[in-house]
């Protein structure tokens, strides 16, 4: 499996302000990259935080890369795969509409009445107590033919890949704009590390749209 974490931060490193909301910090041109990886992905995963701030499709929008896709004998669309220990992902989120497959992963912690509920709409990983063992999910993913996965967001969830060690590639535009506020999402949030902090080497640097793509390779 090869994990690439990709998120526009403001130049302050914050993925949205404080009242989490989406906002479009990537340009034309970035979006456009973003249609492309996602296309050239098996899956794109969000935590449930993602999903109840923005209601993401996450599908690829671009029709002549769903037809590449198809001519190269892959689904049309990427799966969508939502990180969500107690089943918050409302029954008409968009990412459990009919455009592509969707899996939801839980933690033993989730009601009978939401798993119910859910599994009209989506395939059902289950993996952690009380939260989502992400090591044992993505395990579980990639038995169901999952290897190439993007990862969207938000900052609690990336922080946890980077904890379990599942990060192989961090990909961040930087967009020319101020957003501030102590409470606004950051691309890593979760309990912070205090020492043996992930490192990372830079691949490549590039100017996009009025802001600079950043792409790492984490180390380890
Ligand atoms: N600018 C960008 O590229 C993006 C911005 N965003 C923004 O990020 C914000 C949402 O981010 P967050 O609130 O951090 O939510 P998140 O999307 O990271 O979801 C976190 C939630 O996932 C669940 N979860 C289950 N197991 C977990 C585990 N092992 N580790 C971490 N989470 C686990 C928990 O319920 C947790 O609260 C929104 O404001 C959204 O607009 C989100 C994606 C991309
Ligand atoms: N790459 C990127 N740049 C931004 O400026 C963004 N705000 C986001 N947000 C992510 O895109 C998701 C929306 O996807 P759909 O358009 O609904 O397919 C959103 O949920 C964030 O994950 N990304």
């Amino acid at each position: 499996m090869h994990v690439v974490v990709n998120a526009a931060t403001s130049a302050d490193g914050k993925l949205s302000s404080r009242r989490r909301e989406q906002i479009a910090i990537s340009g034309e041109k970035d979006f456009a990259r973003v249609d492309r990886l996602r296309a050239d992905s098996d899956a794109v995963v969000v935590g449930v935080g993602t999903v109840l701030a923005d209601d993401p499709s996450l599908t690829v929008k671009d029709e002549q890369l769903c037809e590449r896709r198809r001519e190269q004998g892959d689904p049309e669309q990427p799966a969508r795969i939502v990180v969500d220990s107690t089943g918050r992902t409302p029954t008409d989120a968009a990412i459990v509409d009919d455009a592509a497959s969707t899996y939801v992963c839980l933690s033993e912690a989730a009601p009978v009445d939401r798993r119910m509920d859910l599994a009209d709409r989506a395939e059902l990983v289950t993996a952690g107590e009380d939260r989502v063992d992400l090591l044992r999910a993505f395990a579980a993913l990639e038995a169901a033919g999952l290897e190439r996965i993007m990862v969207e967001g938000g900052g609690e969830l990336i922080f946890s890949l980077f904890e379990a060690g599942l990060v192989d590639e961090l990909r961040v535009f930087v967009g020319p704009t101020v957003i501030g506020g102590r409470d606004a999402p950051t691309l890593a949030d979760g309990d912070g590390f205090v020492a043996e902090f992930p490192t990372l080497t830079l691949e490549s640097l590039e100017r996009v749209d009025d802001g600079a793509l950043l792409i790492w390779r984490a180390d380890g």
